[in-house]
């Protein structure tokens, strides 16, 4: 009894000190200090100021109560400190100018399910993928995805539409999003049809469908795969089933386009990949392994990134009726008449406006809402001195809320980046960073913004999108305020977002 004491005293002032003692380093920065680690959810007391990613509503009140300085606010949890710069200058600097001294920190090792991989590596283990998956994106091959992109939209238009009742169409757009963009990289990335608007049954040998393996490993399943060690998975049976299955599907895909390499009929990304492989000699070429790991990779950043865009692209459109009205004008001119084989990257060109909204919203609504980076040796950032192995994170969603970069912040106004518009406003330097800057650019920012365009295009022609009347959620005062509440994903989502789509008269 009296050890059990000694040992309960003796911690409650060494983890006290403890935590103290590694907050000496950080000191000099502004911040604060809140006594719980960094958790995806907010507890009283324990952690006050940062319940989950870099756009939780704490962060945002310590931006507005005046914690940042210079650019630069540091918060403490649990004695670890954390780094969020908000400042273009800064973020300059880090991104571009001293890229080398920030690399990507070990929180990426969680996508390493299947070892690693593009995003996860640095430096000259990096470049091997980057190299390798560079030409499968060069712009030449995005007709494809344009025309896919459009034949999809379609597909769900169409089962949209068997959900119409007597009161008209409402649908969850932040579910139906995810199934659209599913398909699409489906498709696009593995020249597979996963069901997802005409649903199959798994094919001997395998135990699930595709589809529904990737479901379930794109969400528990990176936690099961990507944190707990291999016999642990014992204990989420049928997490480890969809992780296997995932691993099979993707192992099959790649044999069959390495056994079809000559295929030139074959557009999807993973066939580019393995042929792009092909052409690197046997020291810069790429594992069987790495390169089931990088498709996987498509498939996480790609999907979930361009369903938050276009929900949120929805919920801006139903409460500014003037962008979709002019929106409206220009994807008739556009798109009325062309048979979806007729559609080119030309095509998306001539989307001028709609381009400028899908900007709009990736500078109101960015999917990836702060970029994680590491410290590599002892610096300085701005005028602070900062320690090795310190996160940082480009604060993406302040810098592009900052009135000081971006007048009028809060309204949604596609005009903004419209250079023949009066309204249009010449973007500092760094102050717009939703794919990320530098060589760690998003490699899919094209595929991303091609696809929001031709998706939303296609809804914008078909319905007008409206607040659905006497929606309890949608007619709730947060909304009126032109806020809404998100939902953590992998990005911060509208939460449940219904909107309501009226067909236009042809
Ligand atoms: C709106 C959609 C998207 C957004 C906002 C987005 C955002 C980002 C950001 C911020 C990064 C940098 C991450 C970091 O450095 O920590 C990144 C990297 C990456 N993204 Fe995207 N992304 C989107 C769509 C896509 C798509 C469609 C693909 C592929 C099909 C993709 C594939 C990747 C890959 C492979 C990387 C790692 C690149 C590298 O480190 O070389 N992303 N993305």
């Amino acid at each position: 009894m009296l050890t059990s004491l000694l040992v309960v005293g003796v911690l409650i002032v060494i983890i006290p000190l403890y935590i103290w003692w590694k907050r000496m380093p950080y000191a000099h920065i502004p911040g604060v200090t809140q006594l719980g680690p960094f958790l995806p959810i907010k507890l009283p007391l324990v952690n006050k100021y940062m319940g989950g990613g870099a756009e939780s509503p704490a962060l945002e009140q310590l931006f507005r109560s005046g914690f940042v300085k210079d650019g630069v606010l540091r918060i403490t949890a649990c004695g670890v400190s954390r780094l969020f710069i908000s400042d273009p200058d800064l973020i300059k600097d880090i991104a571009l100018t001293r890229a080398k001294l920030f690399p990507k920190p070990p929180v990426y090792d969680i996508l390493n399910i299947w070892g690693e991989n593009i995003v996860s590596t640095n430096d000259s283990a990096w470049k091997k993928h980057r190299v390798v998956a560079d030409p499968a994106f060069a712009e030449n091959h995005m007709n494809y995805l344009v025309k896919e992109s459009a034949k999809c939209i379609n597909l769900s238009i169409n089962r949209m539409e068997k959900s119409r009742s007597a009161f008209g169409l409402v649908i969850n757009a932040t579910e139906e999003m995810q199934d659209v963009t599913l398909d699409i990289i489906g498709k696009v990335a593995f020249g597979y049809d996963l069901g997802v608007f005409a649903p199959k049954d798994p094919v001997q040998p395998h135990k699930m469908t595709f589809e529904n393996a990737l479901k379930l490993t794109m969400t528990l399943g990176i936690l099961v795969g990507g944190v707990l060690p291999k016999w642990a998975r014992r204990f989420f049976p049928q997490t480890d089933i969809a992780l296997n299955e995932t691993e099979l599907y993707m192992r099959e895909l790649i044999k069959y386009r390495m056994d079809n390499l000559y295929d030139t009929g074959k557009h999807d990304l993973l066939s580019l990949l393995v042929s792009s492989n092909a052409e690197q000699i046997k020291e810069t070429s790429l594992t069987d392994q790495e390169l089931v790991s990088d498709v996987f990779i498509f498939l996480v950043a790609g999907h979930e990134t361009s369903a938050t865009t276009l929900s949120w692209m929805l919920y801006e459109l139903m409460l500014n009726k003037h962008v979709q009205d002019k929106m409206y004008e220009e994807v008739k001119t556009v798109l009325s008449g062309l048979k979806f084989d007729e559609l080119t990257v030309d095509t998306y060109e001539k989307l001028t406006y709609t381009k400028c909204a899908v900007t709009e919203t990736l500078r109101k609504h960015p999917p990836v809402s702060g970029v994680p980076k590491m410290t590599r040796t002892d610096t300085t950032i701005g005028k602070y001195l900062v320690p090795k192995n310190t996160e940082i994170y480009l604060d993406v969603a302040q810098v592009q809320k900052n009135e000081k970069y971006w007048p009028d912040a809060k309204t949604f106004k596609p005009e903004r980046f419209d250079p023949e518009s009066s309204e249009y406003h010449k973007v500092k330097s760094c102050s717009f960073l939703p794919f990320s800057l530098g060589q760690r650019k998003c490699i899919g920012s094209k595929f991303s913004e091609i696809e929001t365009a031709i998706l939303i295009a296609y809804i914008v022609l078909n319905y007008e999108i409206n607040n659905p009347k006497g929606d309890v959620y949608m007619n709730s005062k947060e909304v009126l305020q032109g806020d809404i509440r998100t939902e953590s994903r992998i990005t911060q989502s509208p939460l449940g977002l219904r909107v309501e789509l009226k067909k236009r008269q042809a």
